[in-house]
């Protein structure tokens, strides 16, 4: 028998990079979380400790910083596609890049310089390149985008069996905090419009679907980001059921008519799902 080595991919995690611009004396803030990835002939670092084919970890992290000030950050693909196709094309070790982005929201407060962090919502991409001529993809997305319907929800015809004691129901609050990625079918995409747009589809097929249980509305929220996005070919979700709980208010001598309900942290039920054309090719390295 035989040990060899496997996949590998290394990389720095966790870049926190915050850019300010500034405009005269406005300022916009762009606030980003960047974890790069590299792999290509990385052999022999693992198996003789021979760093000559190894671009530092460090170095990638400074590469971060400094496209930041040389080329500013613009939409947040794009800086991932900068970066990515930079790390490929510059060094002949590496053949595979991975580049991960999340950005932070700050609101203007007022005034040209104070700013106060947006919701909980974080935007995501991900950028996979194997060189200006190899392949390239993009996934956009979203993660802890939390949303509550407090009626037009139900859940009833389910499986019983012996444990079974949950109740069926016509009306419940439906709740959840929706991580979504939705691939892109090219590279040149308008980047921002392209996320609103996504976003707003993934919201109104929340606000507007009659919920019969959360996998139906995953469904029906990745359907409409597709059937509104034609730049778009896949969408995965991952959607945590924030259970909420109708309180039994009969030893007090009330009744509770759909009002009063016990937010449970957990356990919690994890619906995750994908959605896609039926031409999208097929998956690219991005989702790995
Ligand atoms: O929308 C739901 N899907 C389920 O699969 C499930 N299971 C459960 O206990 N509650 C719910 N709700």
């Amino acid at each position: 028998m035989a040990i060899v080595l496997g996949p590998n991919r290394y990389g720095k995690a966790e870049i926190r990079v915050v850019r300010v611009a500034r405009d005269g004396g406005t300022h916009r803030i762009r606030d980003l979380n960047v974890g790069v990835f590299l792999s290509g002939d990385m052999d022999e670092v693992h198996l003789s400790g021979d760093n000559a084919a190894v671009l530092t970890t460090d170095t990638q992290k400074n590469t971060v910083f400094a496209f930041a000030k040389k080329h500013g950050i613009g939409e947040l693909e794009e800086f991932g596609l900068l970066l990515a196709r930079h790390f490929v094309d510059s060094q002949p070790t590496i053949h595979h890049a991975r580049v991960q982005l999340e950005e932070y929201q700050w609101d203007r407060i007022t005034g040209p310089h104070s700013f106060v962090r947006g919701g909980t919502e974080v935007r995501t991409a991900v950028v996979h390149s194997d060189g200006s001529d190899g392949a390239e993809s993009v996934l956009s997305g979203l993660k802890d985008l939390t949303v509550l319907n407090s009626t037009g929800s139900e859940f009833h015809g389910f499986v019983r069996d012996e444990f079974t004691t949950l109740e069926p129901t016509n009306d419940r609050i439906l709740a959840t905090a929706v991580t979504a990625q939705w691939r892109h079918r090219g590279t040149d995409s308008n980047w921002d419009e392209s996320y609103a747009a996504a976003r707003e589809a993934l919201l109104g097929a929340f606000a507007t679907t009659h919920s019969r249980s959360l996998q139906q509305t995953l469904y029906a929220m990745g359907r409409r980001v597709l059937g509104e996005r034609p730049e778009l070919c896949e969408v995965r979700m991952s959607m945590p059921n924030k259970h909420h709980f109708l309180v039994d208010l009969e030893p007090f001598g009330m009744d509770n008519d759909n009002e009063v309900y016990f937010a449970a942290d957990r356990p919690y039920g994890l619906i995750e799902g994908t959605v896609l054309t039926d031409d999208a090719p097929d998956a690219p390295s991005a989702w790995t």
